[in-house]
């Protein structure tokens, strides 16, 4: 069989080259240097046979079975990286698999995602060209989605200077504080039967829609040739009709502060109005449109506000599982707290178990569970394998978080195991990456933690909880919701009972 096709292979490659001199003959090119041709035409076709094909010598990592067309995208189901957990038990902390015609490295182990993410950060730096993001961010105008180069360094840079840096952060510590108060006014409101500002749900749910589309594949990214399917089962109507809502939206903020720009000079400048300012100075070195400012302000609410509360909920959550680290931390809370009704940001610095709580519930709910997905920008070697250029990355980080070989009794809540423990989630400690690493790490881990840290510990505080209906703690739905960031699918519902301060 391998001899005929030899055979085979040899008579097709000397048709060719029949047809070729033929060619070069009617051409009269033949005859100019007919010797040096045929001399050339003969290497390069024992060259031809003698080179190994590229894929023989190619060393890939462990894949699980294809289907047709599809390849793995059927592996995926509701929950892609409880999905792929389980695909990365059998198969090792390196898969290849194949959504439709696209490669897609699956990495599940801290030592993978160290060499992704440290070793070769620079050639998995790009996140792949997806067209929801492309519509929904404003052709990648974005900094989560640009690519690396002068555009995203400024951008990044802009919000980093101007709204996350350690400056920044300490600068908000008056409007955390208020904040923190008006939201434990606003339980007390809701405990007491108000009802909730039916505003503001406008907002929330076009934000929701928007995360959740990020979060759904098109089909067409994967398989162009069905891209027609998101046509015809209205996936493109929906996803042009929150752009545009929300393209609406973001247009009523920024005339908003251009109208009030003027009135209120002296007043504290936003996020908005300081980007409005930079566009005026015209000093980034390359003109800033109104599509850039209206796509760093989506970056901020989309990968700032959903993420952040996410942490906030299944931490809650499971304090009311775990009555007893509650108590705990109820303690360290009274006992930094000197007898005053509120913790201030200056008492955190002494809250080592609320840390730990929060430390301990992002190894388990990372609220991007497979953080961004990356792209190699060319062939590359990963423990031994070849990953070819254009293979997109996926970090399970939920999975690397309850890796037995990390973690002792990886699947409980166990907060106790951060006291007195370097591991920490800023990037260096590849057991633990909720906010990935490397040149692109999240740039908003600083504020998320100042927040989530202030409110918890107020919460904590001020209230004891209980469950409604008398409703014990195995009661607690844990499913998380689908789309990008993973909260509960079933929101929170717990008692403030205040305590007496
Ligand atoms: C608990 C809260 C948060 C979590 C878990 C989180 C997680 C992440 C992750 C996993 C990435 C990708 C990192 C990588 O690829 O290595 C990221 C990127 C990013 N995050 Fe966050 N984030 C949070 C809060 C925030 C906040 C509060 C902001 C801003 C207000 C923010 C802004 C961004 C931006 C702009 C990027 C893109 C960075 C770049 O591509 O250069 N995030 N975040």
């Amino acid at each position: 069989m391998i001899n005929f096709l030899f055979h085979r292979i040899i008579c097709e490659v000397s048709r060719d080259m029949l047809n070729l001199l033929q060619l070069l003959r009617q051409h009269e090119i033949f005859f100019i240097s007919s010797p040096l041709l045929i001399f050339t035409l003969l290497l390069i076709f024992f060259l031809a046979l003698i080179r190994p094909s590229r894929k023989r010598k190619l060393i890939l990592p462990p894949s699980p079975a294809k289907l047709p067309i599809i390849g793995n995208l059927h592996n995926l189901g509701r929950q892609p990286h409880r999905s792929l957990h389980v695909l990365a038990q059998r198969f090792g902390p390196l898969m290849l698999l194949r959504f439709g015609n696209v490669p897609v490295l699956v990495v599940s182990s801290a030592d993978a995602a160290c060499e992704i993410k440290k070793t070769h950060d620079l050639t998995f730096i790009n996140g792949p060209k997806l067209s929801v993001t492309r519509k929904l961010l404003y052709d990648y105008k974005d900094v989560a989605s640009a690519p690396y180069g002068e555009y995203w360094r400024q951008m990044r840079s802009i919000c980093v200077l101007n709204l996350l840096s350690n400056k920044m952060v300490k600068s908000y510590r008056a409007i955390r504080e208020e904040e923190t108060a008006l939201a434990m006014q606003y339980i007390k409101r809701i405990a007491l039967g108000r009802k909730y500002n039916e505003d503001k749900n406008k907002f929330k749910k076009l934000l929701s829609d928007f995360l959740e589309l990020l979060g759904t594949p098109d089909v067409g990214d994967y398989l162009p040739w069905l891209a027609w399917v998101s046509h015809v089962n209205g996936f493109n109507a929906k996803v042009d009709k929150v752009a545009k809502e929300l393209d609406e939206f973001l247009d009523g903020v920024i005339e908003e502060h251009v109208n009030q720009h003027n009135k209120h000079a002296n007043d504290q400048k936003d996020f908005v109005d300081v980007l409005l300012e930079i566009q005026k100075q015209d000093t980034v070195g390359f003109p800033i449109e109104r599509t850039s400012i209206k796509a760093l302000i989506l970056d901020v609410f989309s990968a700032g506000t959903d993420t952040t509360y996410t942490v906030l909920e299944w931490a809650m959550t499971e304090l009311l599982r775990h009555p007893k680290a509650m108590k705990e931390l109820q303690k360290e809370a009274g006992k930094v707290s000197g007898g005053k009704s509120s913790i201030s940001e200056d008492d955190l610095h002494n809250m080592q178990y609320l840390k730990a709580v929060i430390k301990e519930t992002l190894r388990l709910h990372p609220p991007i569970p497979t953080l961004l997905p990356r792209v190699s920008t060319k062939d590359v070697k990963i423990n031994g394998y070849d990953i070819v250029e254009g293979t997109q990355v996926i970090i399970n980080a939920w999975a690397i978080g309850r890796d037995p070989s990390l973690w002792e009794k990886p699947e409980e809540f166990i907060p106790d195991r951060f006291l007195n423990n370097p591991i920490d989630f800023k990037g260096h400690h590849f057991e633990l990456i909720p906010f990935g690493s490397g040149r692109r790490i999240c740039p908003g881990m600083q504020l998320a933690m100042q927040i989530n840290e202030l409110l918890l510990a107020n919460l904590v505080h001020k209230f004891d909880w209980t469950l409604p209906d008398g409703a014990s703690e195995r009661d607690l739905d844990m499913t998380e919701c689908i789309g990008f960031t993973k909260h509960k699918e079933s929101p929170l519902i717990a008692i403030a009972n205040q305590c007496s301060f």
